[in-house]
């Protein structure tokens, strides 16, 4: 039998000499680690293709760097020499890399009063990149929480105020009567308005640090908001978020505002751009806000 040399379509010149900023893979399987879990994922591999004359990259060398991924926890360092193995493998054809994961984390949260629990899954991105020379870590994640319009609150109270002129105007005020106003609906006829809000997070991180604080980010976000949506709820639950969302009223701007000053105190984040999405009860549109902190599109 003959033994045949494979043809390599790649090592060939183009027809077009033209440079491009990306080339490589969209969406491959793989699982990663993070926080000591296993997570399904899924990856987009690429380098810029430099030479302009060359008629494509090598899509193999890039998916075996992807590997290591799948037994060792992913930070910087690793994401560091994953793209480095990009570039040292495109030697004479890339001189940037880039590497997106995508996934889900779950998290085990407790309820607020019961001693219930349950998962809340947020999706993770990291984008990691080699680009003039700098290496850069982007996160992006998603909290969902309730937000309770302030102003629907301030126009609830006044007519619960002007109920309880309605029903007490010239009357001595006995404290039975009043207590049990206060627990009807009859006497507290208005509630506010309140709505299911996405705040979505894209942080570059200190490329520096031992691991990307993943965890204690979504936490302190929660934290910042104080109405986090819950897992399994008994009523005491649900009571003690009714109070949370009391405590809390949040227009979008307040809740763009209180993540912001969050995240600058945040160890390992050195800028961001936010959006917070407030799913208005209202209306059928949304309220939205954005605030940005040392952000400039890469
Ligand atoms: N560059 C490129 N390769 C593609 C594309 N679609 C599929 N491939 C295939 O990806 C496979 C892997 O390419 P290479 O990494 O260059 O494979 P190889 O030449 O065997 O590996 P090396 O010896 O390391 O260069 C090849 O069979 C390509 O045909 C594409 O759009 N562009």
């Amino acid at each position: 039998m003959n033994a045949l040399t494979l043809p390599d379509v790649a090592s060939q010149n183009t027809l077009q000499a033209l440079p491009l900023e990306w080339v490589g893979m969209c969406g491959i399987a793989l699982p990663v680690v993070i926080d000591g879990q296993r997570l399904s994922a899924t990856a987009d591999a690429g380098v810029s293709l430099d030479d302009s004359e060359a008629r494509g990259i090598h899509m193999s060398r890039l998916y075996l760097a992807l590997e290591v991924l799948e037994s060792q926890e992913l930070n910087p360092l690793l994401l560091k020499k994953i793209l480095q193995r990009f570039l040292d493998s495109h030697d004479d054809l890339s001189i940037s890399a880039y590497l997106r994961i995508h996934t889900h984390v779950l998290l085990k949260r407790p309820a607020l009063v019961s001693p219930l629990s349950g998962w809340k899954s947020y999706p993770v991105s990291i984008d990691a990149a080699v680009k003039n020379g700098m290496f850069h870590v982007e996160l992006k994640t998603e909290v969902i929480y309730s937000s309770t319009c302030p102003c629907s609150a301030a126009l609830a109270r006044q007519l619960i105020q002007q109920k309880f002129m309605d029903d007490f105007a010239n009357k001595s005020l006995q404290h039975a009567e009043v207590l049990s106003w206060l627990g009807s609906s009859r006497g507290i006829v208005a509630t506010p308005h309140s709505q299911r809000s996405t705040a979505y997070l894209q942080l570059r991180m200190n490329t520096e640090l031992p691991d990307i604080p993943l965890i204690p980010i979504i936490d302190m976000a929660e934290s910042a908001l104080g109405t986090a949506v819950q897992t399994a709820v008994k009523r005491a639950d649900e009571q003690a978020f009714a109070l949370a969302n009391g405590q809390n009223l949040m227009f979008c701007e307040d809740a763009a505002r209180r993540l912001n000053v969050a995240l600058k105190a945040s160890p390992g984040v050195i800028g961001f751009d936010l959006k917070v999405v407030h799913a208005e009860s209202l209306h059928s549109h949304d309220a939205v806000a954005e605030s940005r902190w040392n952000w400039e599109s890469q």
